[in-house]
């Protein structure tokens, strides 16, 4: 039986787009279309989307806005939006728009058992995060000693530290209010450092787990737990240490005041979560009024993606253009190469929105999907990457497709710095797209002297095919408004792409299975007792064992 979206007559049409032997030519349509900038960029929510560095042209185009809509991917968009259960394995809405929304944007959310007011309860829990992020500012609430804080330490992993971590980290040309650490990995050399260079005193420590069950969150919490009482008594856990999370009994059992417990709603997925209660670390770190600019912009994004026509619509069209590569020119993986330090963490961040959410081999109804969904995302901040992974996108044999992410103005005073920065992000870009061919590269090896054999001996390996995509997003400046807007603009890129291919993009099968086994592994580590593992695992453990594990 055909899949319903293979069966489609835009799909019919792509396939045959993409199977012509010029599908991927982008040099030849570059140069014989000298506006190809101005139709094919668009700007919406302050950012500036250019997709001229791509095969695409207006027949794919039109036949991709065509596939959206036979996917009803608007709709599904709108559903969305309107609250309803679009997370159909965990039978939940996905309404993290409803986290950056103003107070009378009316979200309400279909819990499974009746409607509820989306928009009131995140207000409710805005109020009191302000509130708190204001008491520690300005001194009021303080450390078990009296002393008030320095630092802000968050425990969490996944989506409960990359997306509050990298929102930190970006804006970092902010004032730092408090001094930001983020502790996710279980591995004690992540968080012995950490703590080794932190004063407990004057440490408020965030316990950011939505579920407040993940075992690797809740060991760090529990040692920073010990790190605190043995320095400063029972009453420090109290004074000092704030949950962030969807379980409050589980929060309450641990000991957290319900006063430092901040809440949200199992209709905002952990990867999309950042925009609330797990972002607290970005509003004491760099301050209310950022956090409150980076909602707004990440609003604005959403308007725009839920009013902006399909080909005027961002998010729409990044979806559009990643699809052609993934899933009809068969492109694997996609390189994210920030132009801008501030953004390093962004690739990580991308890599579990992306991979977590469209990483899935069976639609909605649990049917396999006869095409590539979700590519591999990896990436580095540029310059950097040009000097480790870009020879292979360059020269490779497999076409690799880039999101080249600028920022127009920075906020430091090296004029210079940033004009080769640039320079160098618009040159890959360039070379990406053109090449350079044999005959070009022998003729430039002759003028610059070199004698014809060794030219031509040098030709193939100096040669550029050329015609690899990429994508520009240019933001004026990296800005809490604008790096919501961008981070919004991905977050709804990846939505409308599972709404395109119907599969679910809100749940995370796929993480449990190694869950279990550790579970099972870890008494075998602590007894040597190996007869209820696999052969592999049992003997791996047997060598660690003697290795001293
Ligand atoms: O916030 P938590 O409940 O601790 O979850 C942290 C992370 O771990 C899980 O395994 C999921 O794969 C992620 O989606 C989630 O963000």
């Amino acid at each position: 039986m055909q899949h319903p979206l293979t069966a489609t007559e835009p799909w019919a049409r792509l396939a045959a787009l993409a199977a012509r032997p010029d599908a991927g030519a982008i040099r030849r349509r570059l140069l014989e279309d000298p506006n190809r900038f101005a139709r094919l960029s668009r700007t919406g929510a302050g950012l500036l989307l250019d997709l001229s560095r791509t095969a695409l042209d207006d027949t794919t185009l039109e036949a991709l806005l065509a596939l959206a809509e036979a996917a009803r991917v608007t709709e599904k968009l709108a559903a969305m939006a309107r609250g309803e259960i679009v997370n159909t394995t965990e039978r939940r809405a996905a309404l993290h728009m409803a986290l950056r929304a103003p107070r009378d944007a009316g979200f309400r959310a279909d819990t499974g058992n009746g409607w509820e007011d989306a928009s009131a309860i995140v207000h409710a829990e805005l109020g009191r995060m302000r509130q708190f992020v204001a008491e520690v500012h300005e001194g009021r609430a303080r450390g078990a000693t009296g002393a008030p804080f320095a630092s802000v330490l968050n425990l969490g992993i996944g989506g409960s530290d990359l997306g509050p971590a990298m929102v930190t980290e970006a804006l970092a040309a902010l004032p730092a209010r408090l001094d930001a650490r983020f502790v996710s990995n279980v591995d004690g050399h992540a968080l012995a450092p950490v703590l080794a260079s932190l004063d407990p005193a004057r440490t408020l420590v965030l316990v950011a787990s939505k579920t407040f069950t993940t075992q690797e969150t809740m060991a760090n919490a529990k040692v920073v737990r010990s790190w605190l009482v043995s320095a400063l008594g029972e009453g420090a856990v109290a004074a000092q240490v704030v949950a962030l999370s969807s379980n409050a009994r589980a929060v309450a059992e641990f000991g957290v005041l319900p006063e430092r417990t901040f809440g949200f709603r199992d209709w905002v997925g952990g990867r999309f979560s950042l925009w609330g209660p797990i972002g607290l670390a970005i509003a004491l770190a760099r301050g209310w009024e950022a956090f409150a600019s980076l909602l707004a912009g990440a609003h604005a994004m959403d308007r725009h993606m839920l009013t902006a026509p399909a080909a005027e619509n961002l998010p729409l069209l990044l979806a559009l253009a990643h699809t052609w590569h993934a899933t009809f020119r068969g492109h694997a993986a996609y390189a994210c190469l920030p132009y801008d330090q501030r953004l390093a963490r962004l690739p990580a961040w991308l890599q579990q929105l992306e991979m977590e959410s469209n990483g899935k081999r069976v639609d909605v109804t649990g049917q396999p999907v006869p095409f590539p969904t979700a590519p591999v995302v990896f990436g580095e901040p540029g310059t950097n990457a040009q000097h480790s992974f870009m020879q292979l996108l360059h020269q490779g044999t497999q076409v690799i497709p880039a999101d080249i992410i600028i920022v127009a103005r920075p906020d430091h005073a090296l004029a210079e710095n940033h004009r080769i920065l640039l320079a160098h992000a618009l040159a890959q870009a360039a070379a990406l797209a053109l090449g350079r061919s044999a005959a070009e590269q022998e003729g430039a090896m002759l003028a610059s002297g070199m004698d014809a054999a060794e030219a031509r001996r040098l030709s193939p390996h100096r040669h550029f095919p050329g015609d690899r995509p990429s994508i520009g997003i240019v933001l004026p400046r990296l800005e809490p408004v604008s790096l919501g807007a961008l981070l919004a603009l991905y977050e709804h890129k990846v939505a409308a792409q599972a709404a395109l291919w119907g599969i679910n993009a809100f749940d995370q099968w796929g993480v449990e299975l190694g869950k279990t086994l550790a579970a099972g592994t870890l008494p075998a580590l602590k007894t040597g007792e190996t007869g209820a593992l696999d052969p592999a695992t049992g003997g791996l453990v047997r060598a660690l064992c003697r290795m001293g594990a």
